[in-house]
């Protein structure tokens, strides 16, 4: 790689990089959703989701924490709630990354079943590793990991320990590590306690989201979480000094954005 040409686009993507806070369905472009909602209406005129392009133009970024998780709900969980859909995103946001110059990939997700397709947790996640086995043998240039997420206020926690079972048993196949995640302003993170303690059990690695927001930045849930011994924490916005020090002491990886 030339270093001494200017650091411009062409540079910054040429540089190999790491990246270790993707959520697979936020990582979804707008055009491969759009795609799918195309491939959908073709197949059934009456599939009732509006095209993403037109809820969501490029550019649109306006988004609250009011509005910002419905846009999973409402749309993005509604278009890829198959297997033929799932695999097609992932793949694409695979070669997303990839053409970014990642070179080293944790990609994390929330393994859902989507009853309306007969689609189980594990089918789910057998589609997504599926998916990454068959690009990593494609490119040959990219080590992908996988994070199964817990998703705060939705998950119940024996729905917790199910998530953490799959991780386990996937550990061969690339599952490295559970994540805590979802609305920051929702649920009781204290109910996956012994979800984490079996994860950390089992050699799963843990990151957390973390004060993302000020209702998530309360000292009560702050001490809980660093309580589940995170290896790593998300975001870690609004963060007390004493628990910054608490951060710095145990030497925690830090995801910031
Ligand atoms: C920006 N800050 C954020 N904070 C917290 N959770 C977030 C998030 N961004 C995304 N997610 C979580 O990731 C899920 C989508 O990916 P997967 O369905 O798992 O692939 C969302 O439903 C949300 O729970």
């Amino acid at each position: 790689m030339d270093l001494s040409g200017p650091v411009n686009s062409a540079f910054t993507n040429a540089l190999p990089k790491v990246e270790l806070h993707a959520h697979l369905s936020g990582s979804i472009s707008r055009q491969c959703l759009h795609k799918i909602w195309k491939r959908k209406k073709e197949r059934d005129s009456h599939f009732s989701i509006e095209d993403p392009l037109v809820l969501m133009p490029p550019g649109k970024v306006d988004y609250t924490l009011q509005t910002f998780f419905q846009v999973f709900s409402k749309l993005i969980y509604q278009l890829c709630n198959d297997l033929e859909s799932l695999a097609y995103a992932t793949n694409s946001v695979l070669e997303d990354f990839h053409n970014d110059g990642v070179r080293y990939l944790e990609l994390r997700t929330i393994p859902r079943a989507s009853p309306e397709s007969n689609i189980t947790q594990g089918e789910y996640l057998a589609a997504v590793l599926d998916t990454i086995q068959r690009f990593k043998a494609r490119t040959q240039e990219m080590s992908i990991f996988l994070i199964l997420a817990l998703d705060r206020g939705n998950t119940t926690a024996a729905e917790a320990m199910r998530i953490i079972d799959l991780a386990i048993a996937n550990k061969p196949r690339g599952v490295v590590g559970v994540d805590l995640c979802g609305n920051p302003t929702q649920g009781d993170v204290t109910i996956y306690r012994d979800a984490f303690a079996r994860a950390k059990a089992h050699g799963l690695g843990i990151t957390l989201h973390f004060a993302e927001t000020p209702a998530s930045g309360n000292p009560a849930e702050l001490a809980a979480l660093l309580s589940f011994q995170p290896d790593r924490l998300g975001h870690v916005i609004h963060v007390p000094d004493e628990v910054k020090k608490e951060i710095v002491r145990r030497k925690l990886g830090l995801e910031l954005y």
